[in-house]
């Protein structure tokens, strides 16, 4: 299978000369892309993707689609909406939904959403679906979707019980009904179940049975996805049972949804307004959104600058200082690298909370960040569920990134206050956001030009 390749190649982290000053126009997002492909895809319709995130996880979601019999066209121009009128959104892709079909093999990367969001998806294919993917792949939680699919009517042989590789050996579709899941490990196992219900014949009612269930608004996502699309979803938000959802079958209409701009991606870019005292806007910040990234408004704050929400995006500015801070992130997982970076650089301690479950992400994040700070001089201790973070003065060093696109954005942000960062393999950004090199070089440059992605 496809590897992520191994970039031992060192990347000099820029150091910033001054507060930077800059707009960035950042990529779509990577939750909506694979959320709307898949929907597309089961939808009875054509439907469009405007403004799509181009990056490893999101090609390898269309890439595993089209081998089970999906249509998707990509197009760049300012002409691609369906009445030919021009739309100004650049590149779309139109989804062209077909009889999903087997035998094939999906390359799931280590993409969260594809290794979880697709086996129901392969369970409404005639014929078998290999899944393989990255050797990391191989030890990331699955169990959830596996069991709570088997429970559901799925035949699926798992050479490994409970994880990649596996084959799902779809009969052109599944029973559905009830199923109770323990997605302690990753709320995908919740969205994974609920996105490809309503081609269920009974449609299905997942409940939550674990003691946490992190990355709430993921699940509020693909709620609120499902719904746009015409699905009939019930919620503990809507009056349901807490930790229960059900989603009643039904045909999807084919929509055309644009991509909102990746807020997690956002991240390092407001981050390093935080760190240099400085200034920079985010165009398209949604006004409502349930993107996680939504909340570094509220955090970054916290942290010691201020931000103001306009008709040209989110402009966040640095007060000149960095604060520590105490904060509970099960809701918001994914920020966890970038908020512990920060946190080195502040003037007072943090704890991180609530994210235990990071240990089972692209790699073991909190070891990760422990280690790579640490080497850099700094005092990080792993709790049980978080890190400590002293401040200290830190030095030049390679920040090694296992293969964690959050982990090198980390080590850039680092080197923004370190002189004599190295980033290894800056190239895994790649997963999610391929231009960052680029991006970063021309938000520190003095220019600071507005890229469009
Ligand atoms: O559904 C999604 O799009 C995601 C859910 C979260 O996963 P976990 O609940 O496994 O943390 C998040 O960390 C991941 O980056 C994207
Ligand atoms: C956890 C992440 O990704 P994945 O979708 O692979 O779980 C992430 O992007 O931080």
């Amino acid at each position: 299978m496809t590897e992520s390749p191994a970039h031992s190649a060192l990347w000099p982290a820029p150091t910033a000369s001054g507060a930077v000053d800059a707009t960035v126009t950042v990529p779509g997002s990577k939750s909506v892309t694979n959320r709307g492909l898949v929907l597309a895809a089961l939808s009875s319709e054509p439907g469009w993707l405007r403004r799509p995130l181009r990056s490893r996880d999101t090609l390898l979601m269309a890439q595993a689609l089209r081998t089970m019999g999906v249509g998707i066209e990509e197009t760049i121009s300012s002409n691609s909406s369906p009445a030919g009128e021009p739309d100004g959104t650049g590149e779309a892709w139109r989804v062209i939904p077909a009889g999903l079909h087997g035998p094939t093999t999906v390359d799931v990367g280590n993409a969260g959403t594809v290794m979880r969001f697709l086996p129901p998806v392969a369970a409404l294919a005639d014929g078998p679906v290999r899944f393989d993917g990255d050797p990391r792949s191989y030890e990331r939680p699955l169990g959830g979707v596996i069991e709570g699919l088997r429970a559901l009517g799925a035949r699926i042989d798992d050479d490994k019980r409970g994880a990649l590789p596996m084959t799902v050996h779809g009969k052109g579709g599944l029973d559905g009904g009830r199923v109770e899941i323990d997605a302690s490990s990753s709320s995908q196992f919740v969205s994974a179940l609920l996105l490809s219900a309503p081609r269920f014949n009974q449609g299905v009612e997942v409940r939550h049975v674990g003691a946490t269930l992190p990355s709430m608004p993921h699940i509020r996502m693909t709620v609120d996805m499902l719904r746009a699309v015409g699905a009939q979803v019930d919620t503990p938000e809507s009056g349901g049972e807490p930790n229960v959802w059900r989603v009643t079958p039904g045909a999807l209409l084919g929509r055309d949804l644009v991509v909102e701009p990746d807020l997690s991606n956002a991240q390092p870019f407001l981050a390093a307004a935080l760190i240099t005292g400085g200034r920079v806007t985010i165009p398209d910040w949604p006004e409502h959104t349930t993107q996680p990234g939504d909340a570094l408004r509220e955090i970054f704050t916290e942290m010691g600058g201020s931000c103001e929400l306009t008709e040209q995006g989110l402009t966040f500015k640095g007060s000149g200082r960095v604060h520590g801070i105490d904060i509970d992130l099960s809701e918001v997982g994914e920020l966890t690298p970038g908020i512990a970076a920060v946190a080195a650089l502040a003037d007072s301690e943090s704890v991180l909370r609530g994210v235990a479950h990071l240990r089972l992400h692209e790699t073991d994040r909190l070891a990760a960040l422990t280690k790579e700070i640490n080497g850099l001089g700094g005092d990080v201790t792993e709790t049980a569920d978080g890190l400590h973070i002293r401040p200290r003065p830190l030095h030049g060093g390679v920040f090694h990134t296992y293969d964690d696109h959050r982990m090198a954005t980390a080590g850039a942000l680092l080197g923004l206050a370190v002189k004599g960062v190295e980033v290894e393999n800056v190239a895994t950004t790649a997963k999610t956001l391929p231009d960052f090199p680029e991006m970063w070089t021309d938000m520190l440059s003095p220019a600071a030009p507005a890229r469009r992605a």
